[in-house]
């Protein structure tokens, strides 16, 4: 049995940049040993594109001595050809490899997260919306995979010329290296201003994203209450409030973008000018020569390049990291225990100890409610529309966390509600998706127990028909059925059924009576019934009214005590012309 208490926060969690290195490096393992090759050849490749600044250098010098002839000058070009041509195809084999391990590793993240986000407490979505979630699993993994082409060069290539190109120059010519070292705390305080801001203004921009998902959803959700209640303008509205929100939010990303592009300028023109009045000074004073500054500016000159594509992406980076961040907080969400609250030994199954809920800020639902059902006992829940059945089973089955008292029940729980969704797949997906192991035979008892054995003959092709979106059509009723299917091989301890064969009609409504009653047989069972007769048919019922249990005790009991139940089994009878109490079949 599992156990809930009191809610606490809101939002999905968000990695704290420690968890999100920690869990991207775990991701890497298997691919080690192409990062190390990455860094290898990166640094190899630019260490390449060092030779041609110092030939030009080396030319310069020798033309200046006019020491240099055409086979100096082909020499020259011919290393200059190579170094480009190997530089190259080392710097297009880097980002190649990069970009391999980059989408390998994101690929398992999102398959870590797409299957954490199935089997993520309903608890959790609900209080944060599944917008959050659904903005976590699109938007979130697009901007980091769609950062790809911009991170990826400018971490490996951008980075390692950096690095190289500036080791090369201390080696080289080291008062150049120094005069530019100068300058480099201007980029310092640039990359500090911009993580500073950045992070922040893309966190705002992802969220506002996200709330402007969750309207939209909710919009396409409450369609028919929408349309019904003549709301299509105030959702309308609302959406463009958050595609506002959206809109400002990403104005204020770029215009952090121009501003760092403005600073970027002001630290390439201090370098060019720092490097030339050095050279200037040092040729003056003899301590260099003129093609050993046509050297260093000719690196330097490399340099800016790279360092602004490096600014420029901390960009991309930042809202990728943004994005990151956010799907690793939803894949490392740690699995609840299901550990037992309410013991087999007690004979309870479900315990609920002075629970008190409600939603959001509004009034509560109920309050100091106390409920045990035993062990396989099938309870049946009845009550005026409004009175709490429905939140009383979301509650025990875990949907909502209680904001006071105490929830236990068995962990292996299923709840069947009206709605009911085909996922798009085969007959036979759909009905082991809490059995994966289901035999077929297995799959084919339970279509009999609840009475769908005939929907096998109407599909063209059995078991493997695709139903769901774009598949064959299904009718509520078998819809109902298949859930109800489902949940006998799922075989959970505690089965709710929340008015889940009330919207059968008529027609279908012993059909679906009995698979619910085959879907019941043997475990407990809480039954929001919508039909006395089949509340009639259970251990005992509870009686609820404005989230109170007003009566409990057995049909017979109630019936004879002539409270609220009596009158409403009285009316129920009248009503179907019936005068007998409707037999349980097992
Ligand atoms: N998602 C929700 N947000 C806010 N209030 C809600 C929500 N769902 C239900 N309520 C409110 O909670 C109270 C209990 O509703 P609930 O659906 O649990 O009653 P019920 O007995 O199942 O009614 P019905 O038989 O009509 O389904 C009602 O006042 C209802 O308006």
């Amino acid at each position: 049995m599992s156990g809930a208490s009191a809610a606490t926060g809101q939002a999905l969690p968000v990695a704290g940049s420690r968890e999100t290195a920690r869990e991207v490096w775990r991701l890497s393992r298997g691919h080690r040993l192409r990062l190390a090759t990455v860094g290898v050849l990166g640094i190899v490749s630019t260490g390449v594109n060092l030779i041609p600044p110092v030939i030009i250098g080396f030319l310069v010098d020798r033309v200046q001595a006019g020491t240099a002839d055409l086979g100096t000058v082909l020499t020259v070009t011919a290393v200059m050809v190579l170094s480009a041509v190997l530089g190259a195809v080392g710097t297009a084999v880097t980002i190649v490899l990069a970009t391999r391990v980059y989408h390998t590793i994101l690929a398992a993240l999102r398959e870590q997260l797409v299957g954490r986000a199935m089997t993520l407490p309903q608890h959790l979505v609900e209080r944060a919306g599944t917008g959050d979630l659904i903005s976590r699993t699109s938007d979130d993994v697009t901007a980091v995979a769609d950062a790809a082409p911009a991170v990826i060069p400018a971490l490996t290539v951008s980075g390692f010329t950096i690095v190289v190109s500036l080791g090369g120059l201390a080696a080289l010519e080291w008062p150049y290296a120094a005069a530019f070292a100068v300058v480099l705390p201007v980029y310092v305080l640039v990359m500090r201003w911009y993580l500073r801001v950045g992070p922040r203004v893309y966190g705002a921009e992802r969220a506002a994203m996200s709330a402007r998902a969750q309207q939209i959803l909710e919009s396409q959700r409450g369609y028919a209450t929408v349309l019904g209640l003549g709301l299509a303008g105030q959702r309308h509205h609302t959406v463009m409030a958050a595609s506002w929100g959206v809109a400002v939010h990403t104005l204020r990303a770029r215009t952090v973008m121009a501003m760092l592009s403005l600073r970027l300028n002001l630290g390439e023109c201090l370098s060019l000018a720092t490097v030339l009045v050095v050279g200037f000074v040092l040729i003056d004073a003899d301590a260099s020569t003129v093609g050993g500054a046509t050297a260093a500016m000719l690196i330097v000159l490399r340099l800016l390049g790279p360092i602004n594509e490096l600014l420029y992406v901390v960009d991309d980076l930042q809202s990728a990291l943004a994005s990151l961040s956010r799907i690793i907080g939803v894949a490392t969400i740690p699995e609840e225990t299901d550990e037992p609250t309410a013991t087999a030994d007690t004979g309870i199954a479900v315990r609920l100890h002075e629970v008190a809920f409600g939603y959001g800020d509004g009034p509560r639902v109920f309050d100091n409610l106390t409920l045990d059902v035993p062990t396989g006992q099938r309870i049946a829940v009845v009550g005026a529309s409004g009175a709490g059945k429905t939140t009383l089973a979301a509650v025990i089955a875990g949907i909502h966390l209680p904001d006071a008292g105490t929830v236990a029940q068995p962990g292996r729980t299923t709840l069947i509600t009206q709605e009911t969704h085909v996922f798009a797949g085969t007959l036979r997906d759909n009905l082991t998706l809490g059995a994966p192991r289901a035999t077929d035979d297995d799959i084919h008892a339970a279509l009999d127990a609840t009475g769908a054995a005939g929907l096998l003959d109407l599909l063209p092709d059995g078991l493997n028909t695709m139903i769901g979106t774009g598949g064959h059509p299904l009718t509520d009723a078998q819809a109902q059925q298949l859930a109800l299917a489902r949940l006998l091989l799922a075989d959970p301890e505690l089965a709710i059924l929340d008015e889940a064969t009330a919207e059968a009609g008529s027609t279908h409504a012993g059909l679906l009576d009995r698979a619910a009653e085959a879907a019941l047989r043997g475990r407990t069972g809480l039954v929001i019934a919508h039909r006395l007769s089949q509340a009639a048919t259970c251990d005992r019922i509870v009686v609820m009214e404005h989230g109170r249990i007003i009566e409990t005790g057995t049909h017979d009991e109630l019936v004879a005590a002539g409270g609220v139940y009596g009158g409403l089994w009285s009316a129920w009878e009248a009503g179907r012309g019936m005068n007998n109490k409707p037999g349980r079949t097992d």
